[in-house]
């Protein structure tokens, strides 16, 4: 049996949303996907050690959780496109890619609800996991073993500018450099932001998007791990975004632009190319969709 499978990359946090706003958007890895007698084969991700291939990872895990033996996968990797270590949650894609073809090999035993909740587990946080399995933007919290979620709505008429870096930027160290606790001010600016924004998001409220993506919970002790940060962030509002944020945890960085704003790509480009650090720009649409199996 063959089959492929397409999964979006993501863009967590979205400002304020620290762990818990996540949005899938339409940049895909994709896979071939072969029946072979026993064992998992992956071709086409060499560079990749097989103990740190999260697709490998994942679905040996799950073999081995669920005692399947009956017969193997080959996967084979053969459009990459979402970049690794850029906060464009290709960790994520890949578990969710791991979990789908591990369910598929045992018989579809998991529905949705476990592949989310096993997808978090394996990630530590929901924001990416969820989008790239449902699409969307998602609100998700992750409570006792369950894992809650809600789609929420995005205005027609904003896209996603995406300025990606050469240089990466690990999930995990970036994590270390957060502190353990918050003062109660700070808690209260993120917490009125993120329920400003999914309102202001839902309502197409555009203008409002700039004040409900302040964040004092990751973005503040991130930005000295992105050089060049400030600079794209004033350039892009010159260019009339309506507001910028650390795509994930970085190196990446977003704009939020309307689909009309039709120099925004070419005069960013040509910022970015004076600039160190290898930055291009790509302008990407939100993905409805998820994860994708097609024969
Ligand atoms: N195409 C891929 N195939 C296998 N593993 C991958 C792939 N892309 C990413 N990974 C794994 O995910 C890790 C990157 O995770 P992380 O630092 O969280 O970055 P991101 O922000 O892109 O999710 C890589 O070091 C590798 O272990
Ligand atoms: N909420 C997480 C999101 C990490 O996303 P990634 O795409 O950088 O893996 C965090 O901010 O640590």
């Amino acid at each position: 049996m063959t089959y492929h499978i397409r999964v979006p990359a993501t863009t967590a946090n979205l400002g304020p949303g620290f762990d818990a706003l996540g949005l899938a958007l339409k940049l895909y890895n994709e896979f071939r996907i072969e029946t072979i007698e026993s064992g998992i084969e992956m071709l086409g991700c060499d560079d990749i050690p097989l103990g740190e291939n999260l697709i490998y990872t994942t679905i040996q895990r799950l073999f081995h959780e669920y005692h399947h033996e009956k017969y193997g996968v080959r996967v084979i990797s053969h459009k990459i496109d979402i970049p690794l270590s850029r906060g464009l949650g290709s960790s994520a894609a890949c578990i969710a890619a791991g979990i789908v073809i591990a369910n598929r090999a045992m018989g579809e035993r998991l529905g949705l609800e476990d592949m989310i909740r096993i997808g978090t587990e394996l990630e530590g946080h929901p924001d990416n996991i969820v989008p790239a399995l449902v699409g969307g933007m998602v609100a998700s919290i992750h409570e006792g073993d369950q894992v809650i979620y809600t789609r929420i709505s995005i205005p027609q008429s904003l896209c996603f500018a995406l300025m990606i870096p050469e240089f990466t930027v690990s999930t995990g160290e970036a994590r270390k450099v957060l502190p353990d606790h918050y003062s109660k001010k700070d808690c209260i600016f993120n917490i009125s932001r993120t329920a400003l924004l999914v309102a202001a998001m839902q309502n197409g409220e555009l203008e409002k998007l700039r004040v409900a993506t302040g964040d004092r919970i990751h973005q503040p002790y991130r930005m000295g791990l992105i050089p060049g940060l400030e600079a794209i962030f004033q350039k892009a509002q010159a260019l009339g975004s309506k507001t910028e944020v650390i795509s994930g945890s970085g190196s990446t960085l977003m704009a939020m632009i309307e689909r009309n704003n039709i120099r925004f790509e070419d005069e960013m480009n040509d910022f970015l190319s004076a600039m160190e650090g290898g930055w291009y720009v790509k302008i990407l649409e939100h993905d409805q969709e998820g994860i994708q199996i097609y024969e």
